[in-house]
């Protein structure tokens, strides 16, 4: 478990975090979001000690990082995946690490195995591509059998097969009841790894809940329906609480009723309806909308562009 109270950076003038709050649940997948800037990176190096907060602290198991005997026990950790020494074989960097904890070879061939390794384990990591960078930097976080893993931007580089291998391993570190905190821009992925989300902005917390609450409360739900009979079925259903909208592709998007309200409508006047879904929006949606103010760096393309559909 994580938790954090009123933790607080400052670069110079620069507030990089700015007072936040938080905790991280053991037996889950946290995601944490949040434009580039946000403040994401650095509360992760203030978890593990690699910064000091200006105010506020950060807890591990109940303890501050420096306060445990053997960290990589307890936390594994991938901050940058370019951290790892060029001139190493990936096999000698590994076993350089487990020797400062006490731990065996054997776990080192374990891990090695486990990211899928083997036929490079014994050549230089500077010749590694980011994605076996990625691989070994998680290879590495992995080597204490920790409780808690923090793993920032952990697919970014990674193939296909690599980043469902991530996806997959983190569900089950978190299945075995271990704290997950993870951090990616790639929503779609967030979508299908994370059970809760912490969204920051400028230092600031902006939301921390379940994934499908966040998407519920920052997205509309709306009520897709097919039919041949689009006018009537407008009339049939419409009221004040109720907008319509029929789509470029004849398709008739509904908000304001439930799919089963809207069939049970339709059936009443005899409109015959031969597609109905209920549509809920995507973490991208909400997590756009939830950032539409907060981002530092934006695009000029992407400035005028709406979240809601
Ligand atoms: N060592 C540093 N010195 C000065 N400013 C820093 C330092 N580290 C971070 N910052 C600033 O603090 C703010 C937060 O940066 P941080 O790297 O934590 O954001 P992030 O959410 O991880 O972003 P990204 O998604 O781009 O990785 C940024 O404005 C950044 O420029």
């Amino acid at each position: 478990m994580i938790t954090a109270e009123a933790l607080m950076k400052r670069y110079g003038n620069k507030v990089a975090v700015d007072g936040i709050s938080f905790t991280v649940e053991p037996g889950q997948v946290t995601g944490f979001l949040g434009p580039n800037g946000a403040g994401k990176s650095t509360t992760m190096r203030m978890i593990v000690g690699l910064d000091k907060p200006n105010s506020g602290r950060v807890e591990v198991n109940g303890r501050q990082y420096r306060g445990h005997r053997a960290p990589l026990q307890e936390v594994g950790v991938l901050l940058d995946a370019r951290a790892a020494h060029s001139g190493r074989t990936a096999y000698k960097h590994l076993l350089a690490i487990a020797a400062t904890h006490g731990i065996g070879a054997t776990r080192v061939h374990e891990v090695i195995q486990m990211a899928g390794l083997d036929s490079v384990a014994r050549k230089r990591v500077g010749g590694f591509s980011l994605g076996m960078r990625q691989r070994l930097g998680i290879a590495t976080a992995l080597l204490g059998d920790p409780a808690t893993i923090i793993l920032d931007e952990p697919v970014n580089g990674l193939d296909p097969e690599g980043i469902r291998w991530v996806r997959t391993l983190m569900r089950d570190l978190a299945a075995e009841g271990r704290t997950v905190l993870l951090s990616s821009h790639l929503m779609s992925e967030m979508a299908q790894t994370a059970d809760r989300l912490i969204v920051v902005g400028r230092g600031k917390i902006l939301a921390d809940d379940s994934i499908t609450n966040v998407i519920s409360r920052a997205t509309r739900s709306v009520t897709r329906v097919r039919t041949r009979d689009t006018q009537r079925l407008v009339d049939t259903i419409a009221g004040t609480e109720v907008v319509a909208s029929v789509m470029p592709d004849g398709a008739v998007e509904i908000q304001g009723m439930t799919a089963e309200e809207v069939a049970l409508a339709a059936s009443a006047s005899g409109v015959v309806l031969y597609e109905v879904a209920s549509v809920s929006g995507s973490l991208e949606e909400a997590y756009l909308a939830l950032t539409a103010g907060e981002v530092e760096y934006r695009s000029l393309a992407a400035a005028g562009t709406g979240a809601h559909r």
